[in-house]
């Protein structure tokens, strides 16, 4: 097939190219798929499934219970358009709380509502999922010298990558605003996240309550805490917006506004495209592009890989949330009738060029099962840019490399999408986002499952919280034993049959002195033993 590819004439791709180009110059937006090798009868067969994914989405924005297996609505689409909400009530909901996150963000930069230190100058955002990852992406790609609060994250319950962060906001903690964002109210990680924070703030003698901010579904564990506690602020977050798909809610416009971000023009992005993909005419819809772009790629079982290459270091990030979109709504194990079909895309990339120098080999000469995403930024800079080379600049050579990386792929036979847009900012960057929500949206439906849950991934916290249990049996034993005891006589001693879990939280225990255990080293893992310190 590659042989066939490459010797595709030149003026037959450009041909291809120009007719087939999707594009919006008022979003000043294209798509192409020409780089993808399918035939026109493999684009029509596909192009038939559509008007049932279609209807689908259209009864979804109306207000069905899309996510059937959690008696839910899906309706982030409303965040961008309320008037297109099901009920008054839920339209005036998001009409007020964009009022209030617009009220409460002017308040704290006029320095109306302050920190113990005066004015605040930070944020710090604790979250996990899809209550860091758009907060993050956001924040970098739209970052300037002109923000007005400096950002950062909490997006871990790893102790050392708590304290970096703590360590760097030191000086500033009394005018540090923290906003804690869980729409559960129940992550552990964001609990643990908040309580170093309250612990950091307390050591620094800074009330913490008066400089915190609750992003929550009314009633959570973090509600009853905000509102126990008196904390500065609660914003609203709803059960019909899913994590994944919730950077237009409080949960992405609260920390883009105090960053100082256009919150409108991000809304407005989104809205605009979600305009141009709710058409239901493939052929018009840039998210049916991209989805049957997929459903061809990986022949609808997801066998290709999704390689996300944006030519911006501002989009680096873009990847890292399109696994969690993508890879959350798609990967699944039953589809809505219940049979096994495991499906899922996997997303992984960085940006570009920066990749040729590290994994781009392989794209272009190894394994040939993925399908590439260009992102294409037409803007270098704001300003001018110095010759690099006569009549050369940096961007000419950015420029260069993306489009002589997609010309090597595609003469090695390796599909590829490019996605261009003028420039990057707060109305590109939310097109971007409403596109692939829409994309996996569509995609979903084509391959029948229900995009809008994730119950694989109760069965890793349930795990966790099976092998925290563990810790404090086994914890127990070592310490009322004088002698030392290898990790199957622990086992025995705590009932448990799950000795392997015994040594790991052992063996962790005793790295780190202030837990009080010690390891004695012996031939293997089973000979090793754990006393008292
Ligand atoms: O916002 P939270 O309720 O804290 O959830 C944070 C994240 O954790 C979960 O495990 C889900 O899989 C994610 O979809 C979610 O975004």
């Amino acid at each position: 097939m590659s042989a066939e590819l490459s010797i595709t004439p030149q003026a037959e791709l450009w041909a291809r190219y120009s007719a087939g180009l999707y594009r919006n110059e008022e979003l000043g937006f294209s798509l192409d798929l020409s780089r993808v090798n399918m035939s026109p009868s493999e684009q029509s067969a596909i192009a038939e499934m559509f008007p049932m994914a279609f209807s689908a989405m259209a009864q979804l924005e109306a207000g069905s219970i899309a996510n059937k297996d959690e008696g839910r609505m899906v309706g982030h689409y409303w965040l961008r358009a309320p008037q297109l909400a099901p009920t008054p009530e839920l339209e005036a909901d998001i009409l007020q709380a964009i009022f209030d996150v617009n009220a409460f963000c002017q308040a704290v930069h006029a320095g109306e509502v302050t920190g113990s230190g005066g004015k605040f100058t930070n944020v710090l955002l604790i979250g996990i999922g899809g209550s860091a990852l758009g907060p993050q992406f956001i924040a970098t790609a739209l970052a300037s010298s002109h923000d007005k609060l400096h950002m950062s994250f909490f997006d871990n319950t790893d102790p050392d990558g708590i304290d970096l962060v703590l360590s760097s906001l030191a000086s500033c903690l009394a005018t540090t605003l923290v906003v804690v964002v869980s729409k559960s109210g129940g992550t552990p990680e964001t609990r643990n996240g908040m309580l170093e924070a309250q612990a950091a703030f307390q050591a620094a003698g800074i009330p913490f309550a008066p400089q915190a901010v609750a992003i929550t579904q009314a009633g959570s564990k973090l509600d009853q805490t905000a509102q126990s506690e008196g904390w500065l602020k609660t914003f609203p977050m709803w059960d019909w917006v899913g994590g994944r798909t919730s950077v237009m809610s409080t949960v992405g416009l609260v920390p883009a506004a105090l960053q100082g971000l256009d919150i409108d023009s991000l809304l407005e992005g989104a809205g605009q495209m979600d305009s141009l993909t709710r058409v239901p005419q493939v052929k018009e819809n840039p998210a049916a592009h991209l989805a049957m772009a997929w459903y061809h790629c990986g022949q609808g079982r997801g066998s290709k890989d999704m390689v996300l290459l944006p030519y911006k270091d501002r989009l680096a990030l873009f990847s890292k949330y399109l696994q969690q979109l993508v890879m959350e709504s798609l990967g699944k194990e039953l589809d809505r009738k219940g049979q096994k079909v495991n499906q899922g895309i996997a997303v992984y990339g960085n940006k570009g060029s920066t990749d040729q120098h590290a994994y781009v080999q392989q794209l272009r000469d190894g394994l040939n099962n993925f399908f590439a995403t260009f992102i294409e930024v037409l803007k270098d800079r704001q300003g001018d840019s110095i010759e690099v080379d006569a009549g050369v600049t940096s961007g000419d050579y950015l420029y260069g490399f993306y489009a002589g990386t997609r010309k090597a792929l595609y003469e090695s036979g390796r599909d590829s999408i490019t996605i261009t847009v003028n420039e990057v900012n707060a109305h590109s960057v939310g097109a971007l986002i409403a596109l692939y929500e829409r994309a996996v949206g569509l995609y979903a439906e084509l391959v029948n499952i229900n995009a809008y849950h994730q119950p694989g991934v109760e069965a890793g916290k349930k795990a966790a919280a099976q092998i925290l249990a563990l810790q404090s049996q086994a914890v127990e034993v070592v310490v009322s034993n004088k002698a030392s005891l290898t990790a199957d006589e622990v086992a025995k001693l705590a009932n448990a049959s799950d000795v392997e879990s015994i040594y790991g939280i052992l063996r962790h225990l005793a790295a780190n002195p202030s837990r009080g255990i010690v390891r004695q080293p012996g031939k293997t893992p089973a000979e090793d033993r754990f006393g008292k310190l």
